[in-house]
């Protein structure tokens, strides 16, 4: 089958899915044993999968070399490894070497793909082996230490002289951080190309140009970690459906640009590993104002936030709240938080009463252990108490309490085993502080690099649901039958990066969870089997819903700051959508009450799209 052939039968594969397949596609991001579970049946069918993948790799590196105007003489390398991801580079090797493009494979492993090989060489492409101990036929073997080094020196350096890079050293097939000469060609090469990528952002193609062959090589497939060295990518084939490295921090950021080729998998049967909230996941949690509504049906949420310290975390947050389509906030604090907060939302009710949903401790100070709690601590600690499980999970009490956004000081006076409508919001640093507190040996850094895994892990150690704040907010499911789907929120452009833009998000995720209050509300456990399903609904209704209130939250701060970059950019459709560079303007700066200026207006774009 040749390019040509591939990529009709590739449009017909498309152009046969219908619009839900499409938008699962770019939603929904898939680990790597459900996609081979995907993957078997088109396998046993016949479907020419690899070649499909390898002509999807080498139309758009012509592109890209037509783009950048490059002719013939465009110097292509493609880092082949030992399995089937080195075998869809060789695959595309062969087409474009077939076009007369000079393509040279530097295999990375002992062996290459069998077909691919061959039909690399009979197309006209160049090995260059780094293994001594490769059986490759035809390729020289067992040359000596000082030969390996000149020969790994001379591959990098032909390597980063090249216009194209096509990266297929390895795939789904990854399994931990790469080792042997995978390993040093990430730490050499992506080095290389990480520095220069901060320096140069590679529109006249003075670096070369990194096309990732269905993942970057080196990250964290499943759980988008770094876990070693990796190959930066501009631009990552993925192929048959998004891995969890696509929407994950930090790994996204190596994969570039997405481009999604379609295999037709049966989306539809499997579960996701993650989702990324979109605008329809938000707009089902903006509950719709009806006539017979009362600003009590509307939801009410209480805020004990902002101290003598940071009373403006006070006005923040309780005019988010107010902002986000509910019928009233309740604030208690410091006497002088209290007259801001009064002065700034004249509507706002002070002192206790019924409320919906609390939000606690964003502009509360955290508490060192030498310190006494103030008064506004010690009310905290209090209202925590009541969402205090035993360790089997008994107490009713705290399952009928509203739902609770526990957010920076609160942070620390979180009971130890509490239920999933229980929503932490800590940032990297919140999140390693309670980490440690929970007896945990680990640093921000760590958790930085492996932000699904910490924040499952406070998730799994206290029950609660985890919202994770950055330039990508990540929410883990809490409870006890807690489903592992991440909900990535990647709409906030970098300019929310604002002190107190924390402040606005708890007060936002409060009000949401007020006027859900019924989704939201887990029931108190009979022991029956029925629990898991109440348990886990629940759970992933309470997630979804602090997805949206950080997708809300990032689309009122793109709307104050006039910006269109955000921290995760949809992944393209490979024969659907155009290769045309993009713009994404980084918008002017803003404070973060100009988000909360912009929350309606966000609200009313949901409700209207
Ligand atoms: N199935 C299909 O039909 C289709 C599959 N497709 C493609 O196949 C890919 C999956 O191929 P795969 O399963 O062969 O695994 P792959 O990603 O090549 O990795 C295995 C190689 O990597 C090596 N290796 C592993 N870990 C390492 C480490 N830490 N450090 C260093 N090396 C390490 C490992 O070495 P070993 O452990 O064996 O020594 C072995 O050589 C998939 O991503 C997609 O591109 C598409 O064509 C569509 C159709
Ligand atoms: N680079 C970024 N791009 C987009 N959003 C960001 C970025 N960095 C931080 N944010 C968002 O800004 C908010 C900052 O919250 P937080 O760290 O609690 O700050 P503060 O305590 O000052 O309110 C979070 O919602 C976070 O997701
Ligand atoms: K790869």
């Amino acid at each position: 089958m040749d390019m040509q052939q591939s990529q009709e039968s590739q449009e017909s594969i498309v152009e046969s899915l219908d619009e839900d397949h499409l938008q699962m596609l770019v939603q929904h991001a898939y680990d790597t044993d459900t996609v081979r579970a995907m993957e078997q049946p088109l396998l046993e069918q016949g479907e020419p999968l690899m070649r499909h993948a390898a002509a999807a790799v080498a139309t758009n590196v012509l592109q890209l070399l037509e783009s950048f105007d490059l002719d013939e003489h465009a110097r292509i390398t493609v880092l082949a490894g030992a399995g089937d991801n080195g075998g869809d580079g060789l695959f595309a090797g062969a087409l474009l070497a077939k076009r007369g493009f000079p393509v040279t494979a530097i295999a990375v492993g002992r062996t290459l793909h069998d077909d691919a090989y061959r039909t690399f060489i009979e197309s006209g492409g160049h090995i260059w082996v780094l293994d001594a101990a490769n059986t490759i036929p035809g390729c020289p073997s067992e040359f000596s230490a000082g030969e390996a080094g000149e020969r790994f020196e001379q591959a990098m350096e032909f390597a980063s002289n090249s216009h194209i890079i096509i990266d297929a050293m390895t795939g789904i097939g990854a399994q931990g951080a790469l080792r042997g000469i995978a390993g040093s060609v990430a730490q050499t090469l992506g080095a290389l190309l990480d520095e220069l990528r901060a320096h140069d952002s590679n529109d006249d193609m003075q670096r070369p140009y990194v096309v990732a062959v269905d993942t970057p090589s080196g990250i964290g497939v499943n759980d988008g970690s770094l876990p070693g060295p990796y190959i930066p990518a501009d631009m990552t084939l993925m192929f048959g459906a998004m891995k969890p490295c696509a929407i994950l921090p930090p790994a996204c950021s190596a994969c570039g640009e997405i481009w999604l080729v379609d295999f037709g998998f049966d989306l539809e049967s499997h579960d996701p590993a993650g989702s990324i909230v979109g605008m329809d996941l938000a707009a089902a949690a903006i509950r719709q104002v009806m006539p017979t509504d009362a600003k009590y049906s509307r939801g009410v949420t209480g805020l004990i936030t902002g101290s003598q310290q940071y009373p403006g975390a006070a006005v923040l947050s309780t005019t988010a709240a107010a902002h986000t389509n509910i019928g009233m906030v309740r604030y208690m604090g410091p006497t002088r938080a209290q007259d801001l907060v009064l002065h700034a939302l004249p509507e706002a009710v002070i002192g206790k009463g019924h409320v919906q949903s609390w939000v606690v401790g964003s502009g509360v100070p955290v508490r060192t252990a030498e310190e006494e709690a103030d008064l506004q601590q010690q009310s905290i600690e209090a209202l925590l108490a009541h969402y205090a499980l035993s360790e089997d999970g008994s107490n009713e009490e705290a399952y009928a309490m509203p739902a609770i956004v526990v957010d920076a000081g609160a942070l620390d006076l979180l009971p130890d085993h509490v239920p999933s409508h229980v929503v932490l919001t800590p940032h990297m640093g919140e999140l390693t502080r309670l980490l440690t507190r929970l007896g945990v040996d680990v640093d921000e850094d760590t958790v930085r690099n492996q932000p699904l895994q910490y924040a499952r892990m406070a998730a799994k150690m206290t029950g609660a649901t985890v919202l994770l704040k950055g330039s990508l907010t990540i929410v883990v499911q809490g409870g006890q039958f807690a489903d592992d789907q991440v909900f990535v929120a990647g709409r906030a452009p970098a300019q929310l990066a604002t002190a107190g833009a924390g402040d606005v998000l708890a007060g936002m995720l409060g009000a949401i969870l007020a006027q859900n209050a019924d989704l939201v509300q887990p029931s108190v456990p009979s022991g029956d089997e029925s629990d898991h399903d109440d348990e886990a609904q629940v759970a992933q209704a309470i997630a979804e819903i602090a997805g949206a209130a950080a997708y809300l939250h990032g689309l009122a701060a793109a709307l104050a700051s006039k910006a269109k970059q955000r921290g995760w950019h949809r992944a393209h459709l490979f024969g659907i959508d155009d290769l045309d560079e993009e713009h994404f303007p980084i918008g002017r700066p803003i404070v973060a009450s100009d988000v909360v200026k912009k929350i309606a207006a966000a609200i009313g774009k949901l409700q209207n799209n």
